[in-house]
């Protein structure tokens, strides 16, 4: 039967740079939804607060008026004018004080607002079943636009309405003024703001563009950055001198993002110097018009200081509000790629009918695999058939790249086969959900991880539930043969198992973390393994590379004890660590070329026996070599 698979190609189609207008939409609800969520209160008394600071001003332009009007009109004294004055007073100290709260309320707001879209991300990533997404470059691509436009936009989407219900207010308070004054050059600047929004809009997009071009270099840039402080390839760069090369590499990535980003700052100045330009003429005549027009007596001194305010004021809000208008679009470019992340769906597909993982009872059954990580990548497994019974020890052998570790990902269902299926009893892996499926399983991966916690954090790793009980966590170090070297730690298992992280920062006992060695790390990587007791596989993935000889023996006494009674594959490259399992598989180019048990495959002529005896000469003294015969 054919499965439906999600491949990555849906990410190649997308053209995350161009979003349709519908997709912008639904980015400004989706923020809105966010920014509301993350604290209606703070978020309403900012746009109140908003709203106030663009009435204000124009309510201290009307005073203004007001009072040199009266002064004109030779009035002064009077208890109008002192009232007037008065409210002048008390407006402006508003306009002086506001804008302090306002911006104490805008940090805030951005700080909930980050919060919660940040968990909302990291619970969308968190909940792709598989792998592939985390090694498909355009979606890598995204997902870091996702981070930036989910941490600032909802955010700023809030600042931009609020600017634009200040900008609103304000705005529409001057332009009422410039009409009464003169009608003309209120529908002059009007029409004045209608290039530099469509100019505005054009230049929004580009540096959306800008963005998308320029990740995979902020990316690679990153990654370079990164090797250049990071512990774990300290020793290589200093050894190998590979400082300054990677430094150069990192260089190159920056001049490249250096220059998309120039390119656009180049035509952002130029459209804005013409558009300034076209601005200043329209403010010039204005001047010229109004100053004559008072020197004639068709308006009065008052309606002078009024117009200029209202004409900078109607002119700069405009400004305010296209810029207002292109960053809240800008933004919202940005944020179709947060959505696009948070609301990505299922990267495997979702059992269309979910079964219960049932306990192994039979075994799993292998049938006809075949897998490739893409549709252009080579094939990896070619027609897999293999049963894992119940109970038993299954060792997989094979020379490197032969497809073992592949065949365990697709175990832990991290991938879904290309062709042919896997069953758990019978059930295809694909009907059981993921997480029900990783609770029956039990591993150590080649590429352990070395996690900065403490002793007892990195075992418990394993099985959550175990973190209380130390007790649990304990056995488990025993089996790994770790306890003795996390006991006699200065803080015990609680010691931090890290060099670059210090501890009890939070009540001023700091201390700085021990590290393990290699053999060591591997040990704490089998002992999470281990605590999944009550698994029903347990996959071991070249779980002695790293130890000593009498490690190793140790181990494996250990691991024989552990998986009495539980199924086990087992994968590695000394084949005396596999001479009693149940079952040896001998994987080749993505075939099974020879099962058996250890003593048949070495009886017969196999690949299996070759390997066996080369690699068990290397352990002999070689013969002594006989006196030669002389005549
Ligand atoms: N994530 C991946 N994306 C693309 N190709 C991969 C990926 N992982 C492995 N491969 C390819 O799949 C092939 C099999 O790799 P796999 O890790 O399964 O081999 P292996 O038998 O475990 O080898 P080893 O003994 O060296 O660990 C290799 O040719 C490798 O290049």
């Amino acid at each position: 039967m054919t499965r439906p698979t999600l491949r990555r190609r849906s990410w190649r189609r997308a053209r995350p740079g161009r979003p349709a207008a519908g997709a912008l939409w639904r980015a400004a609800i989706g923020a809105t939804a966010l920014a509301a969520r993350s604290s209606p209160p703070v978020l309403a008394a900012v746009l109140l607060l908003a709203l106030l600071s663009g009435a204000l001003p124009i309510a201290a332009a009307w005073l203004t008026k007001l009072v040199l009007d009266r002064i004109v009109d030779h009035q002064p004294g009077t208890a109008d004018l002192i009232g007037l004055a008065l409210g002048l007073a008390g407006a402006s100290l508003i306009v002086a004080v506001l804008p302090h709260p306002l911006r104490y309320l805008h940090a805030e707001l951005g700080r909930r607002i980050a919060r919660t879209a940040q968990d909302q991300l990291y619970r969308a990533v968190n909940d792709f079943t598989g792998l592939a997404r985390f090694e498909d470059p355009r979606f890598l691509d995204r997902l870091q636009l996702a981070q930036q436009a989910g941490a600032g936009t909802p955010e700023q989407l809030v600042a931009g309405t609020a600017n634009l219900l200040r900008g609103v207010a304000v705005v529409s308070g001057f332009l009422g003024s410039l009409v009464t004054i003169s009608p003309t050059m209120a529908v002059a600047v009007s029409l004045g703001a209608v290039p530099v929004l469509l100019a505005e809009l054009w230049l929004s997009r580009r540096r959306a563009e800008t963005a998308l071009q320029v990740s995979p270099y902020d990316r690679r840039e990153f990654f370079y950055r990164n090797l250049l402080t990071s512990l774990q390839a300290a020793k290589e760069i200093r050894l190998f001198g590979i400082g300054d090369f990677l430094r150069d590499r990192m260089r190159t990535e920056r001049t490249r993002s250096d220059r998309a980003r120039r390119s656009m700052d180049r035509r952002e100045a130029l459209s804005q110097t013409l558009l300034g330009l076209l601005g200043a003429g329209i403010a010039g005549a204005g001047l010229i018009w109004v100053v004559q027009a008072a020197g004639a007596g068709r308006l009065t001194i008052g309606d002078v200081p009024m117009f200029v305010a209202a004409l900078a004021a109607v002119q700069g809000g405009l400004a305010g509000l296209v810029t207002d208008v292109t960053t809240t679009h800008h933004n919202l470019l940005l944020f179709t790629h947060y959505q696009a992340v948070v609301n990505t769906g299922p990267d495997l597909p979702a059992p269309g009918r979910p079964v219960v993982a049932p306990p192994l009872r039979t075994g799993i059954e292998l049938d006809d695999v075949w897998f490739r990580y893409d549709d252009d990548q080579p094939w990896v497994l070619r027609g897999v058939t293999l049963t894992v019974r119940h109970g038993e020890a299954l060792a997989l052998v094979g020379a490197n790249g032969a497809g073992k570790s592949t065949l365990v990902k697709l175990l832990c269902r991290f991938y879904d086969p290309t062709r042919g299926a896997i069953r758990w009893d019978g059930v295809d892996l694909r009907d059981i959900p993921a997480t029900e499926l990783r609770r029956r399983i039990g591993a150590t991966f080649q590429d352990y991880m070395h996690y900065d916690l403490t002793g007892a954090e990195n075992i418990g790793l394993g099985d959550l539930s175990t973190l209380p009980e130390r007790a649990r966590i304990e056995n488990a170090a025993r089996l790994a043969g770790i306890h003795d070297t996390l006991r006699n730690l200065p803080h015990g298992y609680d010691t931090l198992l890290s060099r670059t992280f210090m501890s009890g920062e939070e009540n001023d006992t700091v201390r700085v973390g021990m590290t393990l060695s290699g053999g060591q790390w591997q040990r704490l990587a089998l002992a999470r393994a281990f605590l999944r007791n009550r698994c029903d596989l347990l996959i071991l993935d070249e779980p002695s590379a790293g130890l000593d000889p009498d490690a190793e023996a140790e181990i494996h006494d250990a691991m024989r004890e552990h998986r009495a009674g539980r199924t086990t594959l087992l994968i590695t490259h000394r084949l005396g660590a596999v001479r009693d399992a149940d079952l040896i598989v001998v994987l080749r180019d993505g075939r099974v070329a020879e099962t058996g048990r250890h003593a048949d495959l070495l009886a017969a002529d196999t690949h299996y026996a070759r390997m066996f005896v080369r690699q068990a000469s290397g352990y002999r003294e070689p013969e002594p070599a006989l006196p030669q015969a002389t005549e």
